[in-house]
């Protein structure tokens, strides 16, 4: 693991990133009430990377996570994801921009319970009309493989380990091949053992599938599995 002390000081490597943030500002409320939860941030996210985001409570990591993942707008500075600024696509555009290019894994796995582990996975690809071709089986196939769900895609959630469903969420997360995915505590309602399998597979998806992956964590041992660490103080990189 190499630790990133300054990523904004990288130079841009164009095709080679993923998303990049510069001079990122996002504040909250008013007068007294007055909160700057990113007060100029300047990120690179080199694709095929897993990079952990750490920092205390209120420091900001959900903020810019948000920011990054065009849920949130910005109130200054720049997003860019697979070369698309995000400030030029309008409500709209970013919805779909989300849809098709971000996926999001939370600390609940928010599956469907009546549907099986399988048709959790293919659920996004239905719901944006998208034709299930070769290509598509091909990569929903090396995902379960990745994943290491090939005997549980029969199984409801209910029938599945916590872990199970956590990786079925990751795999429902990476079906549509998305730039990037944003896992928000992936393993917050997970115990050590079940953290560290599931923490293993998002790695594999980076390893075996190039997948560029950010995880918002409190947890050292969790970042541990990420190629690089930014920590967040008081909005900043610190
Ligand atoms: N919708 C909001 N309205 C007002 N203030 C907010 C809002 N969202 C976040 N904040 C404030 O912005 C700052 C950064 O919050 P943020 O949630 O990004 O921190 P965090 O590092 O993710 O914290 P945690 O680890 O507790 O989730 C905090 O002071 C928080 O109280």
């Amino acid at each position: 693991m190499t630790t990133t002390t300054q990523p904004g000081a990288r130079p841009a490597a164009g095709e080679t990133l993923a998303a990049s943030a510069r001079a990122l500002t996002k504040t909250y409320g008013r007068g007294d009430a007055q909160v700057h939860a990113l007060r100029g941030v300047d990120l690179d996210l080199p694709r095929g990377r897993f990079t952990a985001i750490m920092g205390p409570s209120g420091s900001g990591k959900s903020t810019l996570m948000h920011c990054l993942a065009g849920l949130d707008h910005v109130d200054g500075g720049t997003v860019t994801v697979a070369g698309t600024d995000l400030g030029s696509l309008d409500d709209d555009a970013l919805t779909v921009f989300r849809r098709e290019r971000i996926g999001f894994v939370f600390q609940a796995f928010n599956l469907l319970p009546m549907l099986t582990a399988y048709q959790n996975i293919v659920l996004p690809l239905e719901l944006g009309g998208r034709p299930v071709d070769d290509a598509v089986r091909d990569r929903a196939h090396a995902l379960v493989e990745t994943l290491g769900l090939a005997d549980r895609l029969g199984h409801r959630p209910a029938e599945l380990s916590g872990g199970q469903q956590q990786r079925v969420a990751i795999a429902r997360a990476l079906v549509t091949g998305p730039e990037l995915l944003f896992a928000d505590e992936p393993t917050g309602n997970l115990d050590s053992e079940t953290s560290a399998e599931v923490l293993e597979h998002l790695r594999r998806s980076v390893r075996d599938l190039g997948q560029t992956v950010v995880m918002v964590t409190h947890e050292q041992g969790a970042a541990s599995y990420a190629d690089d660490v930014v920590t967040m103080r008081d909005g900043r990189i610190a």
